[in-house]
């Protein structure tokens, strides 16, 4: 979550040092990213799509219970959902805990239910055994090569509840599919299904109305429920 208002844009030249700093360093990478702030997936502010989900009421999410993945601010104001924000980069951490101190009025009631932990996503498991209700993935699936899809929907599965739901606000649309290297990686929504396996059920699916200048027509809500 930068603190810049303006809505990033993927720069080539940016997305090209990134993906160098993946390449010569897989472990510390994204930390080196955070630091030099190529961070462009990050809006510095909610993100517009899953603000409209949670507030039309067209999925009927628990109230109660545990949350994992980014926006987790958002997620924990609009459900009361206790809210896990899961990152690798001890640095992306630090910004998402400072912005934490300066939360606005209208998401004023996710105090003292957010948590920002520093763990690497295919090898967490939940500390106390209690599985998630709600996931949230935005561009994190995308910041993968596609041979790592199926591990991310192994581990999706195992770690939310039967009945949970998995939000994936589907983003950067369009990406040209040849000779291109992520990330972000190419992705179109029918990607998510064989990774996701059996065990799904697609409950909500809409090109959201609410879009930030410059995304028209990236953006893609999906959400699936864990039967
Ligand atoms: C493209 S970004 C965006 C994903 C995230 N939904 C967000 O909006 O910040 C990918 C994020 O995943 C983090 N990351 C990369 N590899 C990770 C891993 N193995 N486990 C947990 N976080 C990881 C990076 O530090 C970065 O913040």
């Amino acid at each position: 979550m930068a603190s810049s208002k303006h809505v990033p844009t993927m720069r080539n030249d940016d997305r090209l040092v990134a993906r160098k700093l993946l390449q010569d360093n897989p472990m510390h990478g994204w930390d080196e990213i955070w630091k030099k702030r190529l961070t462009f997936w990050d809006v510095g502010d909610v993100q517009l799509a899953l603000q409209e989900l949670l507030q039309s009421g067209s999925v009927d999410f628990p109230r109660t219970g545990r949350a994992l993945g980014y926006d987790a601010v958002l997620i924990a104001a609009k459900l009361g959902l206790e809210t896990v924000g899961l990152d690798i980069s001890p640095v992306g951490l630090q910004n998402a805990r400072d912005k934490l101190k300066s939360i606005p009025e209208d998401l004023s009631s996710a105090i003292g239910k957010v948590t920002f932990d520093e763990a690497d996503f295919f090898t967490y498991s939940v500390p106390d055994g209690q599985n998630y209700d709600v996931i949230y993935d935005y561009t994190f699936f995308v910041a993968f090569p596609p041979e790592r899809r199926n591990e991310w929907g192994r581990q999706i599965s195992a770690l939310i509840k039967p009945g949970g739901y998995l939000i994936t606000l589907i983003f950067p649309l369009g990406l040209p599919l040849e000779d291109y290297h992520g990330p972000p990686f190419h992705v179109e929504p029918e990607d998510y299904i064989e990774p996701l396996g059996q065990g799904w059920e697609k409950v909500y699916d809409k090109i959201p109305g609410i879009v930030r200048e410059g995304r028209e027509g990236t953006e893609r809500m999906v959400v699936w429920r864990r039967i």
